[in-house]
């Protein structure tokens, strides 16, 4: 099976076009743990199928490292949307990617070669309620720099859905931060029944914000675009930066341009890189 390996700001996808070629009844779960793993596969955060869709122009899954199926992935919608671009299985530069979690528009940037350069994804409106997360407690409430401790520490998290779940804490520095200890807690506590990506945010001014993440089912990734988006949602929502303003969010892998509207609507504009194409053998174990 070809696939091609992609990177959004580091955050590395192999992506298996199923619009010309499907995979027979193929288990994803395991296929996804196989070919992430760096010795007995391709090496990845994770791999992406690009299928037909009923209520968009393309469909997308997402499956982790570990083999957990995802509902969004950022910086994968930007990768197949210059995938799709590139290969011409679209000719206007804006067209519609499906996902678990919704539907979400994507407008590609060409360069001189008419590649795509950048690709502005339109990632919904995030949810806020415990209900919609999910998290444990009232539904009907939002966690907004709620106190929860985890191994006897207390930390102060704000929680949103970008279709995916992500637990956000404001810190001194991203860097000294000790994401790689509490970031498996938090991401495996009974407060989220789905688990959650766990992500950390020092605000550097009102347009400026670092952000690191552990991803639920992947670990520390360079770079997450839903969580990306999770990080400006949570900061202005805490009064640190301005709704409606374009923010760079200064993550390991790179930067983002993220902006929360006016109608509720998060758009995040960035990159997408080429790395490789190969051919999976089917019978690799
Ligand atoms: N680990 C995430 C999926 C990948 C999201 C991330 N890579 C992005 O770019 O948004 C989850 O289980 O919700």
């Amino acid at each position: 099976m070809l696939f091609t390996k992609m990177h959004g700001l580091g955050n590395a996808y192999v992506i298996f076009n199923q619009l010309d070629d499907e995979f027979e009844n193929q288990e994803f779960h395991q296929l996804a743990k196989n070919i992430s793993d760096v010795n007995i596969g391709i090496g990845s955060d994770g791999i992406i199928l690009i299928c037909s869709s009923k209520v968009a122009d393309f469909q997308i899954r997402i499956f982790n490292k570990d083999g957990s199926e995802a509902k969004n992935c950022g910086n994968g919608m930007r990768c197949v949307a210059k995938f799709l671009f590139d290969h011409m299985y679209v000719t206007s530069p804006r067209f519609t990617i499906e996902t678990l979690g919704g539907v979400g528009s994507v407008d590609v940037e060409v360069d001189h070669k008419q590649m795509v350069k950048y690709v502005t994804v339109d990632m919904g409106a995030p949810k806020l309620l415990k209900g919609m997360i999910p998290m444990i407690g009232d539904p009907f409430i939002a966690t907004i720099n709620e106190p929860h401790s985890f191994d006897e520490v207390t930390y102060n998290l704000t929680c949103v859905s970008m279709g995916n779940p992500h637990a956000i804490m404001f810190v001194d520095d991203v860097k000294q931060f000790p994401l790689e200890n509490i970031g498996p807690t938090i991401e495996r506590s009974v407060l989220f029944p789905e688990r959650v990506n766990v992500g950390i945010v020092c605000v550097k001014n009102r347009q400026e914000i670092d952000y690191r993440v552990w991803e639920r089912g992947s670990g520390m990734t360079m770079a997450c675009g839903t969580g990306a988006c999770a990080a400006v949602v949570a900061a202005t929502l805490n009064e640190f930066i301005d709704k409606n303003k374009p923010v760079t969010v200064h993550l390991p892998g790179g930067d983002l341009t993220v902006r929360w509207d006016e109608s509720g609507t998060v758009w995040k504009r960035g990159e997408a890189t080429y790395i490789c194409h190969g051919e999976w053998e089917m019978d690799t174990k």
